[in-house]
């Protein structure tokens, strides 16, 4: 349930009112989500998202997330457009927290993609980094090598209660990653969250990107690598190389990847893996007992872990060149 905040039904009207929308028709909480609070909100205008952003969320942050899906929109991507109120802001408050209405995207998430999902996926995800290369703000990834420690540390002497010899398998990879890590690939803005819970399919158009709240600067190449992951295995946790095939070539298709990045995806695979076990990890570790919310499976991304330790080349995703 993502519904952290109640919002009165005055507060909502005086709030759409600094809007050109129309008054308010309905407003209903969305369920779906775990991060901050969404209504599906319906005006005599249309039909909208609003989302109340919560703590987890740094308020410095949302100018970075909300700006760059303007320019995304207004670039050619399916994706929310931030609507500005009277004052001209795209950014206001509701309820004491901050809160911004976007468009809304029709479509459905796909829970178990096909082929053809992992390949629009790839040609939108290389598009949105064409788009965004010239997207002027940065955000740095706090979730990027050096913020891997920082989690791993947080988890420390608690990974093998998840399961045993975990946290010596985690201490290893970042060991591993150190060491491999690449330098000097070509880095931008990307999405770095884009599973198939926030990607929104419609027969006959590009599929709708949504939840942009990871967005940062980072090596354009681990966006395909956090994309691979989310995609391209099965719920036996296999790896289904036509899908791999499918994402690389059409993100290939639309940016084609350089001679360095194709050389370093296993690694960036790794890191990938090893980035959304330790968030579900610590996330895991923190719930608890007896609460609603059901944390993501961190050995998951063991498991995918364990499989990229055994790829030598881009060849073993069932791509080459
Ligand atoms: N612009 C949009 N158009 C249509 N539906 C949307 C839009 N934005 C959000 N949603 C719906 O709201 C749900 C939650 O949105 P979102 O993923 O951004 O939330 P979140 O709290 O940041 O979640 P999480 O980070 O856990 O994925 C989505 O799964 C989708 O159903
Ligand atoms: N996509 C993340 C959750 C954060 O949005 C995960 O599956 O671990």
């Amino acid at each position: 349930m993502a519904v952290y905040t109640e919002v009165r039904e005055d507060d909502l009207a005086g709030f759409v009112r600094g809007y050109d929308i129309g008054a308010h028709l309905s407003c209903k909480g969305i369920a779906e989500g775990v991060e901050n609070s969404n209504f599906l909100l319906r005006t005599e205008a249309g039909t909208y998202i609003l989302t109340l952003y919560e703590k987890r969320v740094r308020k410095d942050d949302l100018p970075f997330f909300l700006r760059l899906m303007e320019h995304c929109a207004e670039h050619g991507i399916a994706c929310p457009l931030p609507l500005k109120n009277r004052q001209g802001q795209i950014l206001g408050e509701l309820a004491g927290r901050p809160a911004a209405i976007v468009t809304f995207l029709d479509g459905i998430s796909r829970k178990r993609p096909a082929v053809e999902h992992c390949a629009q996926v790839g040609d939108s995800l290389a598009r949105l980094h064409n788009v965004a290369w010239e997207f002027p703000m940065c955000r740095d990834n706090a979730l990027s090598i050096a913020g891997w420690h920082a989690l791993a540390a947080t988890a420390d002497g608690r990974a093998d209660e998840v399961r045993e010899g975990l946290g010596e398998t985690i201490r290893d990879e970042l060991a591993f990653l150190d060491a491999a890590w690449p330098k000097g690939l070509p880095h931008g803005v990307i999405h770095a969250d884009l599973f198939p819970d926030n990607v929104l399919f419609l027969d006959g158009r590009a599929p709708g990107l949504i939840d942009f709240y990871f967005a940062c600067n980072d090596l354009l190449a681990y966006d395909l690598a956090i994309c691979l992951n989310a995609w391209c295995f099965e719920p036996d946790n296999s790896y289904n190389a036509t899908k791999g095939r499918a994402l690389i070539s059409a993100y290939n298709a639309a940016r084609p990847l350089t001679a360095e990045e194709i050389a370093a995806l296993p690694t960036l695979a790794r890191g990938s893996a090893l980035r959304f076990l330790l968030t579900r990890l610590v996330d895991w570790l923190s719930v608890p007992p007896g609460a609603l919310v059901k944390p993501h499976d961190p050995l998951e991304y063991w498991r995918k872990l364990r499989f990229h330790q055994t790829v030598k080349s881009i060849a073993d995703y069932g791509w080459t060149p």
